[in-house]
Order: structure tokens, then C-alpha cells, then sequence
């Protein structure tokens, strides 16, 4: 009896320690599969509130490189630099024509308006009072405005019928008589006489009017006529200046010569045309500084940069550049300067931008001085030389 119980009782121990150790591995078990599934929670989903102080997270970070493990690029296989690729202009002639739209977009109430005014059924005193103030409002001057409205009125007089037709035909022919057919408009920029140098071309105007790009819209132009270019970054006040005139170069082929920031531009100027006599050139462009603060300070600069020059022969031309948008403000800095140097021509820039075209005849006026070349936008090719008669039937024609 006592050996069944005995055995009773074993039997009972170890059943009850097979259950135990089937409970403490299945427990073992969950706790591995969540101690898995735990680690991936944290290190891809961001808390769901950024943590400051001793709260933060510690920063995740890639294991480092050491410098001795960071390889160096393979200098003799990477590819060099590109050459920054040259442009070819597009030609200058017949520009002006091509570029006739920007003109009579902005031109248009000059134009058109004087047309409808002298289509009315009657011109009485009023309307010849309405011309003339179209006239004055375009900037073309009191004293060329009267001399146009006597005239037309004169011919109208004499004429007696006036169709659209004869009316167009008035107009032009008085317009283009203020504008000058027959004045000289080309650009200087041979030598005169046989001297083995180039032509010098200074470009002078107020900082803002479009004189550095006028420069190397100007050194395009020649380029697409086949010359060769330097050009010279005398405006050292600004070195954006010199270095917007470099790109402009670079586009071409052509080179620049410039200064330190603040050094001497007549002594650039001098060695611009040291440089282009040198090296054979065409054309030397120079680009000047134009601070209006006082006259005499403008004279001292100006008039030092073109001795300098002259020390290698006479400039050629002097182009005074004029923002057209600034109307009678542009008539008082073109007298300042035709005080201090020779103007020989005259840019005006921004002609696409208003509707202020009467100052081609206003200025020419002032200064004796005929406009050569004319701006109609932003883009490389938009200086034209400036044809008067292209010019009126781009202010009568509209668009
Ligand atoms: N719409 C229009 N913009 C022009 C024309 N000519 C020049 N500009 C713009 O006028 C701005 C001034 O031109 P710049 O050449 O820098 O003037 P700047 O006189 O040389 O002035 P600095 O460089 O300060 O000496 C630029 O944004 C030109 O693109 C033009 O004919 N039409």
C-alpha cells in the first residue's frame, strides 16, 4: 500500500513540472517576438511631439567616415571645366524694322492720336491745341511742336481736301523732317587717317541708363560686323560694372580689361587701348563711370579719361547714353555732359518702355547731336542703329 501511494505522489511532482516548464518557454517566447518588434517602432516612426531638453531624442546618426576613409575625387578623369561657348550675334542692319513692334506698342498714342485728331471733320483752333499738346506730352519739344503744327497747318490750308490718305502722307513727311533723314548717324569706330591703331569708342552717360549694357550690346553689334573687340571696364566705382561688362565680352570672344575697385579708369582706359593696339583689335569700347555728383567732379573724371586716352590718338566717338524714360530729367544730364566732353552721338536706351518717343527730335535739338543708336529691350540683340524714316512709320502706323 505504502509503495502505490509513493508512486501516486511521484507521478503527481512530475506532471506537475512538465507544466512548468511548458508555461515558462511559451512566456520566453512573447517576450522575444516583442522585444523584436519594438526596436523598428522606434527608429522609423518620428515621436509624435518634438522633445526638448532631456526629453529629446538623440539624434540618429550614420556611423562616420574618417578623413582617411573619404576617398578624393579622381581629379585626372573629372571633367574639365566647359569653355563658355560663343554667341554669334545677330546682324545689326534692318534691326530697327525687326524690332518695330516694341517701338509702336509704346509709341502708339503719339501716332494714332495725332492721325485721329487730323481726321476730325473740322480742325478749328481746338484741335490744332489738341495736336500740339499730343505733341508736347510725347517730349518732343516746344519749339519742334510749333514748327510742325505751323507747317501742317500751312499745308492742310494750302491742300484744301484732306483724305485719311493725304492726312498720313502730311504727317510722315513733317515728322520725318523733324527727326533729321539727313543727319550722319554712323558710329565712329575706324580711324581716321592711316594710324595702326584701333578706333576708340567712349561710352559716357549717368549709372543706370543702360550704359554698361549699351557697351556690350555695342561690342555685339561690331562683332556681328566682323570686328574684332576689346572692351575696357573703365567704370571702377561699381565692380558688378566690370564684371557685367566681362560677361558681355565673354559672349563674344571679346576681352576686358579692368581695375581694382576704386583704382584710376583713365588708367584703364589706357591700357584698354594699349591692349586692343597690342593685339591688332578693331574697336576699343570704353565703358565710364557716370556719378553725377557735382559737374566738376564728372569734368575731373571724364575729362581725365579722355586725356589719357588721347595720349595714343584722338577718340573716334563719344556716345552719350540717355534713358529715354526719364524725359526732360534725360535733357538736363545731356547738357551736363555735352559741358564737359564732345558728345558725337547719342543712345537712347529704353525707347520700349515709353511712349515718350518725341525725345529723339528733343535731344538732337539740345545738343546738335544726331541719336545713332536706340535700345527697344533687355535682350542682347535689341540696340539698333537708329533709321529716321523706319522710326516714323513705326510712330504712324502703330500696331
Ligand atoms: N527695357 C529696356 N531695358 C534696358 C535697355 N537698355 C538697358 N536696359 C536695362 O537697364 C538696366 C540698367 O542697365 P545698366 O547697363 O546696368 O546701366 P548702367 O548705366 O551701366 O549702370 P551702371 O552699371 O550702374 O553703371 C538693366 O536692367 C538693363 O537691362 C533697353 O533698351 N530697354
Amino acid at each position: 500500500m505504502e509503495i502505490v501511494i509513493l508512486a501516486v505522489v511521484i507521478a503527481v511532482v512530475a506532471f506537475l513540472a512538465i507544466c512548468g516548464l511548458v508555461i515558462t518557454g511559451r512566456r520566453k517566447k512573447t517576450r522575444e517576438s516583442r522585444a523584436a518588434a519594438t526596436p523598428a517602432a522606434t527608429t522609423t516612426a518620428p515621436p509624435a511631439e518634438p522633445q526638448v531638453g532631456e526629453d529629446a531624442e538623440t539624434a540618429l546618426e550614420e556611423p562616420r567616415r574618417t578623413i582617411e576613409e573619404v576617398g578624393l575625387p579622381d581629379t585626372e578623369t573629372a571633367p574639365a571645366p566647359a569653355a563658355p561657348e560663343i554667341e554669334i550675334p545677330e546682324p545689326s542692319a534692318g534691326r530697327l524694322v525687326r524690332l518695330r513692334a516694341r517701338l509702336s506698342r509704346s509709341q502708339n498714342s503719339l501716332g494714332k492720336g495725332l492721325l485721329t485728331l487730323l481726321s476730325r471733320e473740322r480742325l478749328d483752333e481746338e484741335t490744332w491745341e489738341e495736336i500740339e499738346d499730343t505733341l508736347l506730352t510725347a517730349d518732343v519739344g516746344v519749339a519742334p511742336t510749333q514748327e510742325l503744327v505751323e507747317a501742317l497747318r500751312e499745308r492742310v490750308r494750302v491742300l484744301g481736301t484732306r483724305t485719311p490718305e493725304e492726312l498720313r502722307t502730311l504727317l510722315r513727311e513733317e515728322l520725318l523732317k523733324l527727326v533729321g533723314p539727313d543727319l550722319d548717324r554712323t558710329v565712329h569706330t575706324e580711324t581716321r587717317g592711316a594710324v595702326d591703331r584701333p578706333g576708340i569708342v567712349l561710352v559716357v552717360g549717368v549709372n543706370g541708363t543702360g550704359k554698361t549694357t549699351t557697351t556690350g550690346k555695342l561690342g555685339r553689334v561690331l562683332v556681328a560686323d566682323g570686328k574684332s573687340v576689346v572692351l575696357g571696364a573703365a567704370d571702377t566705382f561699381r565692380a558688378a560694372a566690370a564684371d557685367q561688362l566681362q560677361t558681355w565680352g565673354e559672349r563674344v570672344g571679346a576681352r576686358t580689361v579692368r581695375g581694382p575697385e576704386g583704382g584710376d579708369p583713365a588708367s584703364v582706359a589706357f591700357e584698354a587701348v594699349k591692349e586692343g593696339t597690342d593685339a591688332s583689335a578693331d574697336v576699343v569700347l570704353i565703358d565710364t563711370a557716370g556719378r553725377l555728383h557735382t559737374k566738376t567732379g564728372l569734368m575731373d573724371e571724364l575729362g581725365k579719361v579722355k586725356r589719357v586716352v588721347e595720349k595714343h590718338g584722338p577718340v573716334d566717338e563719344v556716345l552719350l547714353v540717355l534713358d529715354a524714360t526719364t524725359g526732360q530729367n534725360g535733357l538736363v544730364q545731356a547738357r551736363v555732359f555735352a559741358e564737359v566732353v564732345d558728345i558725337t552721338g547719342i543712345v537712347l536706351t529704353k525707347l520700349d518702355g515709353t511712349a515718350k518717343g518725341g525725345i529723339v527730335v528733343a535731344v538732337q535739338r539740345e545738343l546738335g547731336v544726331p541719336v545713332k543708336l536706340v535700345g527697344l529691350g533687355e535682350g542682347a540683340d535689341d540696340l539698333a542703329p537708329f533709321e529716321p524714316a523706319a522710326f516714323v512709320d513705326a510712330l504712324i502706323d502703330g500696331e
